[in-house]
Order: C-alpha cells, then sequence, then structure tokens
C-alpha cells in the first residue's frame, strides 16, 4: 500500500508565497513491495520548477532544482527555493538532499541577466531576495546536504556550501566562487562562508584566484566532503549522512549549528543595506556592466 500526497507550491499567482499539502490520493500498488512511499510535490512556473520528495518514514525531503537551461538563480526562482524551505521548516522536514533536476548543472549561479542592464530598483529587489534565500537556506533547523550533480560555479557553489555536506558528482563538473574571472567581487557573505568551509588560507587561494575546483580538486581541499560516481551513490551517501541524525535530539543539533554560523549569519544581518549598497555600486558602474555583456557575449558564442 502506497500513500501518496501531492502538495502544490505556488509562486505566483493565487497560491502566491502558500504551500498547500493536500491529502490527494490513497491507493494500492499491484505486486509493489518496495517501492518508495512519500510525499511527492511538484510546482511549476515561469521561473523554475522545484520538485519535492518527502520520505515519509525518514522525514527527509529530497530538493530538485529545474529551471533550464542551466538552473540560474533569478529572483522568482530564489523566492521558490524560499518557500520551499519555509513549507519544509513548517513540515517538520528532518532533513534535506538539495540537488539538481537538470543534467549536467547543479546550478549556474546568479542569473547574470538580473545584473546585466538591470535598473537600482529590480537589483535591489533581486539582491534582497537572495540575502533572504541564503539565510534561510544557511540557518534551516534540519541538517542538510547538498548533492552536486553538475557544475556550481558562483552562487551555485555558496549554496552547496550553506549545506552542511556537499557530495558531488566527479569528475566532469567544476565547483567554486569564479567572481574575480569574470571582474567582480564575491559579497563579503559569499566570502566568510567560504572561509568557514575551506580555512583562510586556501579560501583566499581560491577567491582571488575565481578557482573553479574539479571534483577531486574540491574533495582535496575540503569544499566537497565527498566524491561520487554516480547519483544513485550519491543518493545513497547523503542518506547514510542524515540517518546519524535520526538519534540526534533536534533542539541541541540545531543549536550548535547556529552557534557555529552565527557569526557569519550575524555579519549579513547587520549589514544587509551595506551589502545592497555595495552590490548597486559595483553592478551598476559602467565598468562592470561593460564587463558583463562581454561575459555574456562569450557564453552564448560557445
Ligand atoms: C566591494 C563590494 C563587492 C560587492 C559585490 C558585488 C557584486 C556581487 C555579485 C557577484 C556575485 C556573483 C555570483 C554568481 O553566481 S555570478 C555567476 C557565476 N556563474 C557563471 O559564471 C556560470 C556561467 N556559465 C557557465 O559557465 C556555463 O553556462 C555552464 C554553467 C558551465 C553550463 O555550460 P553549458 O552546459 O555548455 O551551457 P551554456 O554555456 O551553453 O549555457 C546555456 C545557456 O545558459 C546561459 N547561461 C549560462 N550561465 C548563465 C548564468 N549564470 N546566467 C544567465 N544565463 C546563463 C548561456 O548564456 C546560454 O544561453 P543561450 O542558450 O541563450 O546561448
Amino acid at each position: 500500500m502506497i500513500i501518496s500526497f501531492h502538495y502544490n507550491i505556488g509562486n505566483q499567482g493565487i497560491f502566491h508565497n502558500s504551500i498547500m499539502f493536500v491529502k490527494k490520493a490513497l491507493f494500492a500498488v499491484p505486486n509493489s513491495k518496495s517501492l518508495p512511499i512519500g510525499l511527492v510535490a511538484r510546482f511549476s512556473s515561469a521561473t523554475g520548477d522545484i520538485g519535492v520528495t518527502v520520505n515519509d518514514k525518514t522525514g527527509v525531503a529530497t530538493v530538485k532544482l529545474q529551471r533550464a537551461p542551466v538552473n540560474s538563480l533569478n529572483t522568482g526562482f530564489l523566492k521558490n527555493i524560499e518557500s520551499t524551505l519555509d513549507s519544509l521548516e513548517k513540515e517538520k522536514a528532518r532533513g534535506l538532499i538539495l540537488t539538481s533536476g537538470l543534467p549536467k548543472i547543479f546550478t549556474a549561479g546568479l542569473d547574470i541577466l538580473e545584473l546585466y542592464n538591470c535598473t537600482t530598483e529590480s537589483l535591489t529587489t533581486f539582491w534582497t531576495q537572495l540575502q533572504s534565500t541564503w539565510l534561510k537556506l544557511h540557518a534551516t533547523s534540519f541538517p542538510s546536504v547538498a548533492l552536486i550533480n553538475g557544475h556550481a560555479p558562483g552562487a551555485g557553489c555558496q549554496l552547496a556550501m550553506s549545506c552542511e555536506y556537499r557530495i558531488m558528482l566527479g569528475p566532469k563538473y567544476t565547483i567554486g566562487l569564479n567572481e574575480t574571472k569574470m571582474g567582480i567581487i564575491a559579497p563579503f557573505w559569499f566570502v566568510d562562508t567560504m572561509i568557514d568551509t575551506l580555512g583562510p588560507r586556501q579560501a583566499e587561494l581560491a577567491l582571488t584566484s575565481g578557482k573553479l575546483f574539479t571534483s577531486s580538486e574540491a574533495l582535496k581541499v575540503g569544499l566537497i566532503d565527498e566524491e561520487v560516481g554516480s547519483e544513485e551513490e550519491g543518493v545513497a551517501k547523503a542518506e547514510a549522512f542524515l540517518s546519524q541524525y535520526a538519534t540526534i535530539p533536534g533542539t541541541a543539533r540545531k543549536l550548535t549549528k547556529l552557534m557555529i554560523r552565527e557569526k557569519t549569519i550575524s555579519n549579513l544581518v547587520k549589514n544587509k543595506d551595506k551589502d545592497l549598497k555595495n552590490v548597486i555600486d559595483l553592478i551598476t558602474s559602467a565598468q562592470v556592466q561593460k564587463g558583463l555583456g562581454l561575459y555574456l557575449q562569450s557564453l552564448k558564442k560557445k
């Protein structure tokens, strides 16, 4: 017997900012004893799909990012990710596996179209949403694993670093904060997160060169925790990592995590406006706009 729930997460229109858990059907699946039992969800919108599957035995949610072609993070997609995290908090998820539903790309980072030819107003909306989504992911009460099943440059690396454990599919993909390569600067909270992950020495080397690490290089410096040869192996490792928390009292776990992350979190919380001003000043400058235009062209020329 399989119990299936569907929940629709609306991000625009009538379901704006809400998640509806709707018990849809109770149905028997003939000849099946081993099918996963769980909550299955999917929502679609012009700003990306997020597929959520919750295993109702373990309470672990698998969240698949899907915004073709490269899961680039625009305002709407970031908002959807935040709403999904809110819903998982509300439903008391016991763990998160954050991964991509697209082939070859975890996420290509910020949608450069949000930075190029932007207005101060549009950039403010975008950046404020990015700050808010990141704060939510960085401070989830449940344990989180990034299953990096494709490239993860820029903010893709930042999302992965905010999860508590990183498993990357090798050997073809790369991960890193590549901002300096683009002639821009990683915001201070990206830098803080990388220092928390790699330590100051390796973070400085990585950030100043805008290095994109292969999975084996990433493993060596501690940017990822495990390298796997297949997605199935990655899922099994992620589940194994999360299963250790089944016997750890949730509040003790959460408070310990927040204690360790508090400095980086409060640095952004206290300096949100300053961060926004830095971004507006830098991104709207003629020189950076020219550079972003050339970068976009180079991506399209390939
Ligand atoms: C002191 C004050 C400091 C204040 C701080 C100031 C500013 C902070 C802002 C800086 C923060 C930046 C963080 C970021 O995340 S920047 C973005 C980083 N990401 C990248 O550089 C990735 C670029 N993309 C790639 O390298 C490749 O596309 C790929 C992800 C490896 C995938 O390669 P492939 O599969 O070959 O696909 P294509 O290259 O052909 O791409 C398909 C399609 O998608 C478009 N595209 C790719 N990436 C992006 C993107 N990030 N945003 C928007 N669009 C993207 C690409 O142009 C193609 O489009 P077409 O189909 O139209 O050709």
